[in-house]
């Protein structure tokens, strides 16, 4: 393989070794060992995506957020509700990641035995990528659907207040083909992730990102993470500023998602979830998720479910090229790619990410990585 400047400069770490490396932190925090894998393996899967917003370009932020004891790294759960199909859960701060995985886990179960289930989750922390708990509902030869509101960072149409969250949603089905359908984005233009993935790549934001309060475009990017926090900037819903390319459509999702992940479980919502207590000290974040399955083999038989899936995948892989564009992809496919290079190559660590790492590993006292 021809090795390009870049690739040659690039610090590579292998998947396990971070895995373990994050698992290690996690239990230096006091996440307990079994639930100090979850996290892990949650950061982990979006290295392995290529998603280097929200792995283990994140661990600082747990780390913090757990330094700071706005989040517990022991989780307890309340169940308040459990019905049949539905389950609406009080995480209580404890660590997101852990939260969700029981949580669609019971959603699978329910869905086992009546078709559908639910579960919708208050106080909870953030969970890092819906799709990785999509992908347990794959597995199980399931539709999964990942909903979470997130601290406030979207304007909606026609406004500037950045007073929603980047609110991500989740559709994965399982397919004939290596990969399933898995569709996993924000419900923002980008998200706050990407930002300070930028940040560490000393990049500037692209135009049509994000907006200051006279909704003039924001692309510097450190400065646009500072006022992201005081929320004198925005990040832009899905479809801009103006009605005419469909910014009402990305702010109609992102409040579909919050009102999922808020008005079913009784719990905070949009200025609610920004980690601040009247004082503005640090305090949780308190958010919410909705979890979904859906038993396939309840609507219709699972071969022929897959099959038409897998077609409607392919007759769009298929249809004609825009000029000057060279191939059409799935939702899910451009991941799956990327993960057969990085479990070969490992996962890129950039020197500001580096510098993250040297940090937590130094305050922690841990001598795991060999970053030289
Ligand atoms: N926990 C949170 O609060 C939170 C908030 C926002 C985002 N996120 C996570 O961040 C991650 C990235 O979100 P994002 O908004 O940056 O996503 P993105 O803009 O990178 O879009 C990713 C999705 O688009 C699909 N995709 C990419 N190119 C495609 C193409 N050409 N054709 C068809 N499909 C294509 C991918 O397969 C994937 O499903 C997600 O995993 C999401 O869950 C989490
Ligand atoms: O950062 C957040 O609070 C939500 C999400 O992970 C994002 O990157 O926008």
């Amino acid at each position: 393989m021809k090795k390009n400047k870049e690739y040659l400069e690039m610090k590579y770490l292998p998947v396990d070794v971070l895995q373990s490396f994050m698992q290690e932190v996690f239990i230096k925090l006091g996440v307990p060992e079994e639930e100090a894998q979850i996290c892990s393996d949650v950061l982990i899967a979006s290295d392995l995506k290529g998603i280097e917003s929200h792995g283990i370009g994140r661990l600082k932020m747990y780390y913090d957020r757990i330094k700071a004891g706005i989040q517990n790294p022991v989780t307890n759960i309340d169940v308040l509700r459990d019905k049949c199909a539905t389950a609406v859960w009080d995480g209580n701060n404890g660590m997101g990641q852990v939260i969700s995985k029981k949580a669609m886990q019971a959603a699978i179960d329910k869905a086992e035995k009546y078709g559908l289930g639910a579960v919708a989750v208050r106080n909870s922390t953030h969970f890092g990528i819906c799709g990785y708990y999509a992908e347990m509902a794959i597995r199980q030869n399931m539709i999964g659907l990942v909903f979470s509101n997130a601290r406030p960072s979207i304007c909606p149409t026609n406004g500037v207040s950045p007073i929603l969250g980047t609110n991500p949603i989740c559709f994965g089905a399982p397919t004939d083909l290596p990969y399933p359908f898995l569709y996993d984005a924000a419900t923002s233009i980008s998200q706050r992730g990407k930002v300070e993935q930028l940040a560490r790549e000393e990049k500037e934001t692209p135009l049509g990102w994000a907006i200051d309060l006279e909704g003039k475009p924001y692309t510097d990017t450190k400065g646009l993470l500072i006022d992201l926090l005081k929320q004198k900037a925005a990040m832009l819903p899905l479809g801009g500023t103006e009605e005419i390319t469909g910014s009402h459509k990305g702010y109609g999702l992102a409040t579909a998602v919050e009102i999922l992940c808020a008005s079913l479980q009784k719990g905070n919502y949009l200025n609610g979830l920004l980690g601040e207590d009247e004082n503005g000290k640090p305090a949780p974040y308190r958010l919410g998720h909705f979890f979904m399955a859906i038993n396939i083999e309840f609507f219709t038989d699972l071969v022929d479910f897959k099959k038409i899936t897998t077609s409607i995948c392919k007759d769009l892989q298929n249809s004609q090229l825009f000029p000057g564009k060279n191939r059409i992809y799935v939702a899910g496919e451009k991941e799956y790619e990327i993960e057969q290079k990085v479990r070969k190559q490992g996962i890129p660590i950039i020197p500001n990410l580096e510098k993250n790492i040297r940090i937590i590993q130094d305050e922690l006292g841990l001598n795991l990585l060999n970053l030289d």
